[in-house]
């Protein structure tokens, strides 16, 4: 075990909507016989300790002290508390925890900045029902933005052998065409080149560019995105020197031949992407936000309600996010405090 002040990674797990299956898993994944110091959650302890009784697993809460070693494993969490509205069933959401949800993203995001952690891994929320308690929400993604200040993020999904970025996230399909300018695409591709460099080392990373109508547009006769706004940011970041290739059609960007030259795909909408990395990898992807002034990665999966509760809810997913978290965390460019 390594001494705190020494310590590389220390990442902070916010497991999201109580009534989901971000706490099973975390209680899934605190029963392995490996103790480990790097990993503490940031979430209610009363709920946490029901949620290990009714899964069978119980679980020793330990409450997280700054500078003292933490526990994940062997059945023990370390907690650093937040407390709920209302306690939960498994399954059935409560609107008046919408709070706590985005406190604890803000105690979380807190720690990242002040470099006591190095690492947000976030379990799943469900934007509708923080909605329904009035709160305007659609996804961790847009909330830690606007938490950093920053002006644009990037959705990154990532599996074994294919990464999808999204230029546009959680906006109704309709708005996509308006939404995609050549100022948001050229933040975009910034962030996404830039990030690919500093957390995977990759110096200057092949793009593969959808384009967002059929057939990329067909020359102009399906659609004009690709003619005025996406291959005129191409060229400019080309003339960088960067290693672009589209706009491709989508239906055939998704190919071996395409792929096989890859680093990263930049998708143009959310389920222009998403469906093929989830076809491909779902329950060991993770969701990474690239262009934050810390890490953040995430689940691939939503809150299951079906599964809350039951101990059937797969753990794949959360181990990709906590491995992705502690890859990139060696490549923090500070050191913890
Ligand atoms: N990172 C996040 O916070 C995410 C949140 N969501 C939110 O989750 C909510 C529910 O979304 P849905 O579309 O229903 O997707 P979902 O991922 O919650 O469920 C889709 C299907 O996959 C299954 N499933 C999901 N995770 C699983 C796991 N770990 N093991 C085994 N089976 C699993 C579910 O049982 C269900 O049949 C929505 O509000 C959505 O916005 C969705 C994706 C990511
Ligand atoms: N489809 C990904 C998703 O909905 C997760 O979004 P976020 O909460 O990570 O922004």
């Amino acid at each position: 075990m390594t001494s705190s002040r020494e310590k590389r990674a220390l990442l902070a797990i916010t497991p999201g909507e109580p009534a989901g299956i971000g706490p099973d898993l975390c209680i899934q994944l605190a029963q392995s016989a490996h103790l480990r110091d790097d990993i503490i959650l940031i979430a209610d302890p009363e709920m946490l300790t029901r949620r290990a009784e009714e899964l069978g697993m119980p679980c020793e809460i330990r409450h997280y002290q700054r500078g003292e070693r933490p526990c994940f494993g062997q059945g023990v969490l370390t907690v650093y508390p937040v407390a709920m509205a209302v306690q939960v069933e498994p399954g059935v959401p409560q609107t008046a925890n919408a709070q706590y949800l985005l406190d604890t993203l803000r105690q979380a995001v807190n720690g990242c900045q002040r470099r006591e952690f190095s690492a947000l891994v976030t379990g799943p929320l469900h934007k509708g029902v923080i909605n329904e308690a009035g709160i305007s929400f659609t996804g961790h993604t847009e909330f830690l933005q606007h938490l950093a200040g920053r002006e644009r993020v990037v959705m990154m999904l990532a599996t074994e052998g294919l990464r999808v970025a999204l230029a546009t996230t959680h906006i109704p399909l309709k708005l996509v065409s308006t939404a995609l300018t050549q100022e948001r695409l050229s933040q975009v591709l910034s962030i996404l080149i830039s990030d690919m460099k500093t957390w995977f080392g990759i110096q200057t990373p092949r793009i593969l560019v959808a384009g967002l109508n059929p057939h990329a547009g067909e020359g102009g006769h399906m659609g004009r995105e690709e003619i005025d706004v996406i291959e005129p940011v191409l060229d400019h970041f080309r003339n960088q020197g960067a290693e672009l290739i589209g706009p491709l059609p989508a239906d055939t960007l998704f190919t071996p031949k395409w792929l096989a030259q890859a680093d990263a795909v930049l998708a143009m909408y959310h389920d222009q992407g998403l469906p093929v990395l989830k076809y491909k990898g779902f329950g060991n992807a993770v969701n990474i936000t690239l262009g934050l002034p810390f890490i953040r990665t995430s689940v691939d999966h939503g809150t299951a309600f079906d599964l809350a509760g039951s101990g059937d809810a797969d753990t794949g997913s959360l181990q990709t996010a906590i491995t992705v978290a502690l890859e990139m965390s060696a490549n923090l460019p500070y050191s913890l405090s």
